[in-house]
């Protein structure tokens, strides 16, 4: 069964939240679950719901409203902590509630109220809701003994999305309830599809609580939030340094890519650029760094200074505006099995005769035609088959391929993201150009799959924003302007 980090189920909730569907109402699915699997447990008797601070606590707050409808049910909550402590408006709003279903939660600061609490020892089934997806660090007071004491009961112990301690990426943890059995919501966590967690989490049950496949299958805010931000101490470089090889054929295509890349955050950009297109690029902007090359294209006698200059960038991106011939194609295979990082766009396609398989971490952005000169034939047009065409090129071949179209479709050979954003107004030239310079910059500092697909998010809002002034007569300069305006609101 597929299996999600946290990070990847924090970004399905807010795009969620972007969609309409509020953690509000994904708190009272997971909630109510909790209540089904308790009363499925025991038709009568006592159940204590042990709550943290966090939406991990709220989903036992709602469980334990649910469950005061039963009258032979005895329900009692302990808040470990303050009420002023309950960090989220969700959780806040649905512990207010329980007294209104006659339900008198207990708050502890102190563990050792905790010792002595004959409700726990003598609970039927307790609930494990101190903490889940948010825990971070080594485990602090009080929770610490909660889990000790709550392991020492004997008693029953249903634990809510992870049982508590229990790490949900797989990491190392300190200590864990030790659970009878685990309800996790949406998808299986990655730490709990490991072999040997059965003695933390006893019987696992994933629980559907409503999200709305969009969520998971678009590109959306959510997913922006994984993006690795920089450090506030970051000194020059660390943000990416990024070699543009491009041009001869055109001059604007690296221009483009190596503006879009310096907007979207990078420290450095190079541009590694044939003569004659050299001074019209080093004109166009003095942010711009150019080395030029041997000849009026790329040729095999470049390739030992361009080998040389990757040394010192993290990613290349390489192909805008370069042209098409035999001897590019070739001078191209000569650099890729070298590079670390590199992202190849437009003519850079010619020299993927045979990809080199090595720890190269490529990323791939072909439009439709040159997706079809890739795999050799036509994509297919229906979505489901050019879905898995893409799958499958990028499986075999240990890349990430980006697909541009209306909608984009990007893949890491196991999981397929989509994006929609963008306009028919992007068919304008240079877009591409652009989006390459944005997936170059974020690779620097990011994995693979999520530079691209949030790539293509970014580069297609911030078309987007530039439709809205210029419609159709927006121009690929319009989209580098407002990439910043994107990833100052996304990614703060
Ligand atoms: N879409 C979904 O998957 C939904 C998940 N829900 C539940 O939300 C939690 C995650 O909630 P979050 O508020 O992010 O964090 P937690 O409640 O897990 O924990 C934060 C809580 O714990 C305290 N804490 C963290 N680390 C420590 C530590 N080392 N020592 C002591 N205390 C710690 C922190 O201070 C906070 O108070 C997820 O697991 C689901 O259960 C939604 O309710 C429904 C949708
Ligand atoms: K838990």
């Amino acid at each position: 069964m597929k299996s999600i980090t946290s990070s990847q189920m924090q970004a399905i909730d807010i795009n969620c939240e972007c969609l309409g569907l509020s953690r509000m109402q994904l708190m009272e699915n997971a909630g109510a679950s909790i209540a089904q699997a308790v009363r499925s447990s025991i038709s009568s008797g006592r159940v204590v719901l042990v709550a943290g601070r966090g939406n991990n606590g709220g989903d036992a707050f709602v469980a334990a409203r649910h469950l005061s409808s039963y009258e032979d049910i005895h329900t009692q909550v302990i808040l470990i902590g303050r009420r002023s402590m309950i960090k989220t408006e969700e959780a806040l709003k649905n512990f207010d509630l329980l007294k209104y279903s006659g339900i008198e939660a207990m708050q502890i600061t102190d563990s050792s109220s905790l010792e002595n609490c004959e409700s726990l020892r003598s609970a039927d089934i307790i609930v494990d809701a101190i903490f889940g997806t948010g825990v971070k660090g080594s485990i602090r007071e009080p929770e610490s003994t909660a889990i000790d004491i709550i392991n020492s009961t004997g008693s029953s112990v249903i634990s809510v999305d992870i049982p508590s301690g229990f790490d949900p990426d797989g990491n190392s943890f300190e200590k864990s309830i030790m659970a009878d059995k685990t309800l996790t919501f949406h998808r299986l966590k990655k730490g709990l599809a490991r072999e040997d967690v059965e003695r933390y989490t006893g019987a696992i049950e994933v629980i559907d609580i409503g999200v709305c496949r969009d969520a998971e299958v678009y590109v959306g805010s959510g997913n922006l939030t994984m993006l690795n931000r920089r450090q506030v101490d970051s000194h020059k470089g660390q943000s990416g340094r990024i070699l543009v090889v491009g041009g001869g054929e055109y001059f604007g295509a690296p221009a483009l890519t190596a503006m879009a890349s310096l907007r979207t955050g990078a420290d450095i950009v190079t541009l590694a650029l044939p003569r004659g297109v050299d001074d019209i690029v080093s004109a166009y902007s003095p942010n711009l760094i150019v080395r030029s090359l041997s000849d009026d294209r790329l040729c095999v006698e470049d390739v030992p200074v361009i080998l040389k200059m990757i040394q010192s960038h993290d990613v290349l991106v390489i192909g805008n505006g370069l042209g098409r011939s035999d001897e590019i194609g070739e001078a191209i295979s000569m650099i890729l099995p070298y590079c670390r990082k590199v992202v190849v766009d437009a003519d850079g396609f010619a020299g993927l005769k045979n990809i080199p398989v090595n720890d190269c971490d490529m990323i791939l952005t072909p439009h439709a035609g040159e997706f079809s000169r890739l795999i050799g034939k036509k994509p297919p047009s229906d979505p489901l088959h050019r879905l898995e065409s893409v799958l499958e090129y990028s499986r075999k071949n240990r890349v990430v391929t980006l697909l541009k179209g209306k909608v984009d479709i990007i893949s890491d050979g196991e999981d397929v993201l989509l994006n929609r954003t963008g306009n028919e107004g992007m068919t304008v030239g240079g877009t591409g150009d652009v989006l390459a310079g944005i997936v170059g910059t974020l690779f620097a500092v990011n994995p693979a799959m999520e530079a691209a697909s949030c790539g293509a998010f970014i580069n297609g809002v911030a078309g987007d924003l530039a439709f809205e002034e210029h419609s159709y007569g927006l121009l690929a300069t319009d989209i580098i302007d407002r990439i910043t305006e994107v990833t100052r609101k996304e990614m703060s």
